[in-house]
């Protein structure tokens, strides 16, 4: 599964921001994986859960609101046994394991070795993920540790820069592009756990539905990528709008990307905070218009960024309780992220920014 790429907005690095979530591992980026480490700190982390078939405890109801089943045309998938509320917390799950993003052995070797120190309960749970992109004229029964590899490009996902981890719960989770998906996953590196959250209200029967790629993509480039890496035509509901339909959703997601490249260059000073902020602005309104939620605790932290920058107290103030709502969703009300933009909300002028542009009146979300 894999990272949708983050454009880099608001330059310099914000001290509130960063991901609102982790990325879909790609199996392009496996590359690293074969270069050998100048140092080589396998650190790795193992997890203490024996069945993952059994919902943690911990931070979380006993019995979670949904079940894997078959779907048919997509193997096993996740379905909501009851309504779900935008921003509940429906998986907290430690990794298998993780694979460093440095390593000195070839990754096939190495996941097999991570393999051999987990509990024979994580190994079944690992051995029953599906996977694709198996090399041709190769037989799974006498290559286990291709299988292996297999399996972890097929299902790992980024856990920042604490390298790519297998998550046996989530990874039952199947792909929606744009409006279609509903949780959304962020790596707590406090926790070195996985959490999943609703992104909108999910009804009773709905498949929950993560995203593999970046979906501001056009549905031609969505599905060539989808097809490639995952071995499968999406057909989520965006991709199976009309063709009129879809011609629109295209319109929008490459109108959406162009934006952010746009409001981006506000870092260099190319454009005013004014301008920045009325990008923002239309960013927002095209997402409405998609249904496109994911990120906007993101947009709403850099929004405050340009204001606190800026002088303008008000707006800083507004777009922080923003983000702290969507954070609040994205990544859970006891994220840390969502503490920090609470304390830009509560006091503006505490930004690490504030001051560092003309004041200016930027304005809020209209
Ligand atoms: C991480 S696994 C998801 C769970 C998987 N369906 C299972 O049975 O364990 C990724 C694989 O699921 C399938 N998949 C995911 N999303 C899909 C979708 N929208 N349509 C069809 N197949 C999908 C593809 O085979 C993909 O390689």
């Amino acid at each position: 599964m894999r990272p949708a790429k983050r454009q880099r907005r608001v330059p310099p690095e914000p001290a509130v921001g960063g991901p609102s979530s982790p990325r879909r591992f790609s199996p392009l980026r496996l590359l690293w994986l074969v270069v050998p480490a100048a140092v080589a700190g396998l650190a790795f982390f193992i997890s203490t859960s024996t069945d993952p078939s059994i919902p943690e405890i911990n931070g979380l109801q006993q019995a979670p609101p949904f079940v894997v089943r078959d779907i048919p045309g997509k193997g096993k998938g996740v379905v909501a046994t009851r309504d779900i509320k935008q921003g509940e917390l429906l998986i907290q799950e430690p990794p298998l394991f993780v694979v460093p993003k440095s390593i000195s052995e070839s990754p096939a070797a190495l996941i097999s070795r991570l393999l051999n120190n987990v509990t024979q309960a994580n190994r079944d749970a690992f051995w029953s993920l599906s996977y694709v992109n198996f090399p041709e004229g190769l037989d799974p029964e006498t290559h286990p540790e291709e299988v292996a590899l297999a399996i972890f490009q097929t299902n790992a996902v980024s856990a920042n820069n604490d390298g790519v981890g297998i998550f046996p719960r989530m990874a039952r989770l199947n792909h929606g592009c744009a409006s279609a998906f509903n949780v959304v996953y962020s790596w707590r590196k406090r926790e070195q756990q996985i959490f999943i959250h609703a992104l909108r209200d999910i009804q009773r029967g709905q498949e929950l539905l993560t995203t593999y790629t970046e979906t501001k993509r056009t549905r031609n480039e969505r599905r060539e990528f989808l097809s490639q890496q995952y071995g499968f035509m999406c057909t989520c509901a965006v991709c199976s709008l009309d063709d009129a339909a879809s011609k629109l959703s295209d319109e929008r997601l490459t109108a959406i990307s162009h934006y952010y490249g746009h409001f981006a260059t506000w870092g260099s000073e190319s454009i005013s905070g004014v301008e920045a902020i009325s990008t923002i602005n239309t960013i927002w309104k095209l997402e409405d218009e998609e249904g496109y939620w994911s990120e906007r605790g993101q947009l709403a932290a850099d929004a405050a960024w340009i204001s606190a920058a800026h002088s303008d107290a008000s707006a800083a103030r507004f777009w922080a309780q923003l983000a702290v709502k969507w954070y609040s969703y994205e990544l859970g009300a006891d994220s840390e992220l969502v503490s920090e933009v609470q304390r830009i909300a509560e006091n503006p002028e505490q930004h690490p920014a504030w001051g560092s542009r003309k004041p200016l009146t930027v304005g809020p979300l209209v």
